[in-house]
């Protein structure tokens, strides 16, 4: 058997298509865009494309992009300036700090300093609350954008198990909220994990957010699962994922790398963007997105 091949950058595309109708929708209603700001301190090659292709995906939906680029060796206190600035600007409606961030500045206390009502990565601590609690908040973009590829594939998650790999703040605890917001019966596994592959074999439903290239093996997935690779490693071979080419094999639907969940987390930020000034500015959020 050969994994259907789930296309992420296509479902992006028509994502970012109904994020910029209601963009439009937005600005006519508000009387300006919905406006994202996003901060880079430093020049790690990565997250200066990443940045990039995020403030050309803000024009393209219609909204205006605000561009922060900052010195290597900003210091944390200046940092936190501007996120004060950005937090009491009305022209801002989301703001994201690129991570990671030089090692002389504390995350935590920068990504804590955010507006949690623009924090269109979810990382603040009162929107991981928010969704640990089932309090609408804000939503990190990756996770979402997993959920939101796995529900066009199986939309009612409710009672298949699933499995995910990696605990992160950023994306494996805030997936298993989210799988378990669906009603799936849901298990963390993690490098302290006794035997990862086990609790894999019994898994309907496999996310991948290790950093570890080939990480799943063929031989550890149940025939005909849904596999969503959410890895981005470089390696001398190119970009890849945490799961093995050979996995196509034996699952039933595969997400590839690249092409996969990396143009959904894009296309979920714009989502969160739009949610993010609908709240802000008391018009209704529009269904669907
Ligand atoms: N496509 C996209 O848009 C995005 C992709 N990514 C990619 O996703 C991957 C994960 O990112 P992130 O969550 O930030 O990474 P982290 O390094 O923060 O977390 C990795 C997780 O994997 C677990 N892990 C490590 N080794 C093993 C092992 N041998 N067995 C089982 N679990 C293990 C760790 O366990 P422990 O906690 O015990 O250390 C940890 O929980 C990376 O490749 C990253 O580049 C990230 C964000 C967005
Ligand atoms: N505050 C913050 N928020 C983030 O969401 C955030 C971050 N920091 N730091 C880095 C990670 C990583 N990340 C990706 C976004 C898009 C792709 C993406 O579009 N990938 C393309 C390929 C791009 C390429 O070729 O490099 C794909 O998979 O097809 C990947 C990874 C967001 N991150």
């Amino acid at each position: 058997m050969t994994a259907r091949t789930i296309d992420g950058k296509a479902f992006a595309a028509t994502l970012r298509a109904r994020v910029g109708d209601a963009a439009a929708d937005f600005t006519a209603r508000a009387g300006r865009k919905p406006g994202l700001a996003v901060v880079l301190v430093g020049e790690d090659p990565a997250s200066s494309v990443y940045v990039r292709s995020k403030g050309k995906a803000t024009l393209a939906a219609g909204m205006e992009s605000f561009e922060h680029r900052l010195p290597a060796d900003t210091g944390e206190d200046a940092l936190i300036a501007l996120v004060d600035r950005l937090n009491a600007d009305d022209a801002v409606d989301g703001i994201l700090v690129q991570l990671p961030l030089p090692r002389h500045i504390d995350e935590r206390a920068v990504l804590t300093r955010i507006d949690p009502d623009k924090d269109v990565d979810g990382f603040h601590p009162v929107n991981a609350g928010r969704l640990a609690t089932g309090i609408d908040g804000l939503v990190p973009c990756t996770p979402l954008g997993c959920v939101m590829l796995l529900k066009d594939l199986h939309p009612d998650l409710s009672g298949m198990e699933a499995v995910v790999i990696g605990r992160s703040n950023i994306v494996g605890k805030p997936m298993a909220a989210l799988l378990l917001k669906e009603s799936a019966t849901v298990t963390t596994v993690h490098s302290r994990t006794r035997d990862v592959a086990a609790h894999v074999r019994g898994a309907d439903i496999v996310v991948a957010a290790v950093g570890i290239p080939a990480f799943v093996k063929a031989d550890w997935v149940k025939p005909g699962a849904t596999v969503i690779d959410v890895g981005i490693n470089r390696t001398d071979d190119g970009l890849v994922g945490d799961v093995d080419p050979a996995v196509a094999e034996v699952a039933g639907a595969l997400t590839p790398v690249p092409g996969g969940v990396g143009p959904m987390t894009i296309a979920v930020l714009m989502r969160n963007t739009l949610v993010a000034a609908c709240r802000r500015a008391g018009l209704p959020a529009p269904a669907g997105l």
